[in-house]
């Protein structure tokens, strides 16, 4: 294929711009004669980034202006932290591709502390995810967790300028943005569940274009896909968006999936969480199976408590 552009559409935070420019590397090394040209845009989800996210409400805040362009043909790609993508797409958009997984564990962060478990009585953590708001609580009740917003870099300056005694990201985010010695700790899944999806990258193209999806398809990842797929199964079963205190983390040994899922409430007093497993054939059922047991120990009614707040 010769002289074909490709256009991405990203959004312009460090971390966006870093993975689009990954796919259009990717893209230029499996493809020798084609262009990528980067189409950088703002979305709803950064506008609104000072006001907490479980408030703003909505699914989907940093995709839907991507979406559109693809649809108005002012791109043909969008690059995406597979953990803002809802579980559905639009009529005439796909999810396409999803690349190989970066850690998908949360980190420690902090100028001070060496650890999680080392924080004094009372510190004070910053995140905004009440999925890792609810996780915290139940382990550490004492301690003070304040909202923090923003871009990567954004986050850590408010650590760095004492607002905070630590905080928790996404170890891919540093990782990616070349800030590897921030993590004090990478945090176990058994302490806290990631988000489905976290670390993984997604692409979205329209569903009749048949020449890109050609290009992309040398940038799947088979593994971290069905990894994905089991644990955005779980979420879909249970109507989360990525504005909720879920978690779902799967792990695949030869052919067995391992699936983790919880659902905690807000306030950390109540956390139900169950397990799954079987053949990778079956990721998404798995998904399936593992909501039913959760919504059997009553996480539709912590769920339920989230949704009408
Ligand atoms: N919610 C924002 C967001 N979306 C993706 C990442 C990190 C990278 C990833 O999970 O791939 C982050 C930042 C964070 O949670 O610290």
């Amino acid at each position: 294929m010769t002289d074909k552009t490709v256009r991405i559409a990203t959004r312009k935070s460090a971390l966006a711009l870093w993975q689009a420019e990954y796919v259009k590397a990717q893209l230029e090394h499996f493809h020798a004669n084609i262009k990528v040209e980067l189409v950088p845009m703002t979305t709803k989800g950064d506008i609104i980034l000072d006001t907490p996210l479980a408030k703003v409400g909505g699914k989907g805040l940093f995709v839907k202006e991507l979406e559109v362009a693809m649809l108005e043909n002012r791109a043909d790609i969008a690059v995406h932290s597979m953990k803002d993508v809802p579980v559905e797409f639009p009529e005439g958009l796909g999810l396409e591709v999803i690349c190989p997984r970066e850690d998908p564990r949360d980190a420690f962060v902090s100028n001070n502390i060496a650890s999680f478990e080392e924080l004094p009585h009372g510190a004070v953590v910053g995140t905004s995810s009440l999925r890792r708001q609810c996780q915290i609580k139940a382990l550490r009740p004492d301690l003070d967790i304040r909202d923090l917003r923003g871009n990567v870099n954004t986050r850590l300056a408010k650590l760095d300028n004492g607002d905070y005694d630590a905080i928790i990201l996404a170890a891919a985010g540093l990782i990616r943005l070349e800030m590897p010695e921030r993590i004090k700790e990478f945090i176990a899944p058994e302490v806290m569940l990631p988000a489905n999806g976290q670390g993984a990258v997604g692409i979205e193209c329209r569903t009749d274009d048949n020449t890109i999806k050609a290009l992309l398809a040398p940038l799947e990842c088979t593994t971290t896909r069905t990894r994905v797929l089991a644990e955005r199964a779980m979420n879909k079963a249970l109507e989360g968006g990525c504005q909720v205190p879920i978690g779902s983390y799967a792990e695949i040994e030869q052919q067995h999936i391992h699936l983790r899922g919880l659902v905690g409430a807000v306030d950390g007093s109540q956390i139900i969480k169950d397990q799954v497993s079987g053949d990778v054939s079956q990721a998404e059922q798995l998904g399936l199976q593992l909501a039913e047991k959760l919504l059997a120990q009553g996480a539709d009614s912590i769920l339920k408590q989230v949704y009408d707040q």
